[in-house]
């Protein structure tokens, strides 16, 4: 198999640990395994150097300092697999054979990169590459950076371009968790999770594997979240299903839209939990939930309308909280998902302004951390979607 290994920071934290990354290494290069190696900043040495930058440092600067975290790691890891008897060889910005470069906004120059990347791979049989996580080449040779936690954007894309069977991702944790281990009690490893789910979740703190890592991920292509403490890098941990898409989406059939109004929605506990178990009690799915100053809108399969708003009803007749619920016309929804949708400020402005100029209304505008649901009326779909999908 071919894997690129990625250390974090914690799995590289201490001499020990170093000790224990290259034993694992080893391990599989003995198996007979093509390794390619990359490495975080240990601990948090990275935090550290750049709270140490109390001058106004020029950005190259900046980049220069912060790059020696992860210089030092992929010296200490290559040391270590040599002692092994494990022939290793560090790659950092500047060496002959240095795979990612970016170019002069920046971004990574993925033609260049994949070219590079290509030989980095033809090489893999000769010498294990120990990667600097993090860093890449400006087009003038300068050192740049993938961004905080940027590693985890090495690795993924590295077995990308590689075409490698899988990357391993060796943190502090056994993996993605029911909930964060360091804070819940009794957390277990969900075995499997999908590429959008983890992307929701690691911008918005579970930060298990950085959101920009899984654009990188292709059906191809497995990732994998192990404990630094596991000792195997080919087997357990979470296995991250899936591959991120660019997706825009309507949805096939009509939605009702149902509306409860009531003046102490939000400050009663228990209002949403009473309205919602009435509707789940009798098999209505909610498609999604939307919620106004003083209103809770629910939007339904529209060939369950009548019967949401009998219930809906019996819960607003029952309840000192609410005043009232009311059925609008057929609604339509059409959702942008993927892309780089959470980074990108001004991101809603841009969908939703076209719309405003055909004179579309927008009945409900629903965003999460990687999408965002335009509800619009029925009549209005098609010309939505046309206008939603030359954006993307
Ligand atoms: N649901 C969750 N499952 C697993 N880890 C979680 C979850 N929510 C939050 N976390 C946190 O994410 C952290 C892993 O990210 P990070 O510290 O960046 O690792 P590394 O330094 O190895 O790159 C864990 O230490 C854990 O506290
Ligand atoms: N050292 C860099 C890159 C990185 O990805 O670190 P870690 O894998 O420890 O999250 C940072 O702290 O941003």
């Amino acid at each position: 198999m071919r894997v690129v290994a990625k250390f974090g920071g914690t799995s590289l934290g201490s001499g020990d640990r170093i000790n224990r990354a290259a034993d694992s290494i080893a391990a599989a290069v003995e198996d007979g395994h093509e390794i390619a190696v990359v490495a975080s900043a240990m601990g948090s040495m990275t935090d550290d150097l750049l709270s140490e930058i109390t001058f106004d440092a020029e950005e190259e600067d900046r980049s220069q300092i912060v790059s020696m975290g992860e210089r030092i790691s992929v010296r200490m890891l290559k040391a270590a697999l040599a002692s092994r008897g494990i022939d290793a060889r560090f790659l950092e910005p500047g060496s002959e054979d240095w795979p990612i470069v970016t170019d002069d906004i920046g971004e990574v120059d993925v033609e260049e990169t994949r070219r590079r990347t290509d030989e980095v791979a033809a090489s893999l049989g000769e010498a294990v590459p120990v990667i600097t996580g993090f860093l890449a080449e400006g087009t003038d040779g300068s050192v740049t950076t993938l961004g905080r936690g940027g590693s985890d954007t090495t690795a993924v894309m590295l077995g990308k371009y590689m075409h490698a069977d899988e990357v391993v991702i060796v943190t502090d944790v056994e993996g993605v968790m029911t909930g964060d281990p360091h804070v819940v009690e009794g957390a277990r490893n969900v075995g499997e999770i999908s590429v959008d789910e983890l992307r929701n979740l690691s911008f918005r703190g579970a930060e298990v594997v950085a959101p920009s890592a899984l654009s990188y991920k292709d059906g191809k292509l497995d990732v994998r979240v192990v404990h630094y403490q596991h000792g195997d890098l080919l087997s357990g941990g979470t296995s991250i299903e899936g591959e991120f898409s660019n997706l825009v989406d309507m949805r096939e059939r009509p939605l009702a839209c149902l509306t409860v109004a009531g003046r102490a929605i939000r400050n009663q506990p228990g209002v949403f939990q009473s309205l919602s178990a009435a509707l789940g009690d009798s098999e209505v799915n909610i498609d999604a939930v939307a919620s106004g100053l003083d209103t809770i809108t629910f939007y339904v399969d529209e060939e369950d309308a009548e019967q949401a708003e009998t219930i809906l009803h019996r819960e607003v007749v029952a309840s000192d909280a609410l005043s009232s619920v009311t059925v609008d016309a057929p609604t339509a929804v059409i959702r942008v998902t993927g892309g780089e949708l959470p980074n990108q400020p001004g991101i809603v402005s841009e969908i939703v302004d076209p719309l405003g100029e055909a004179h579309i209304n927008l009945h409900d505008i629903i965003t999460s951390a990687t999408s965002v649901a335009l509800f619009v009326r029925w009549d209005d779909r098609e010309e939505t979607l046309e206008i939603t999908q030359e954006l993307f």
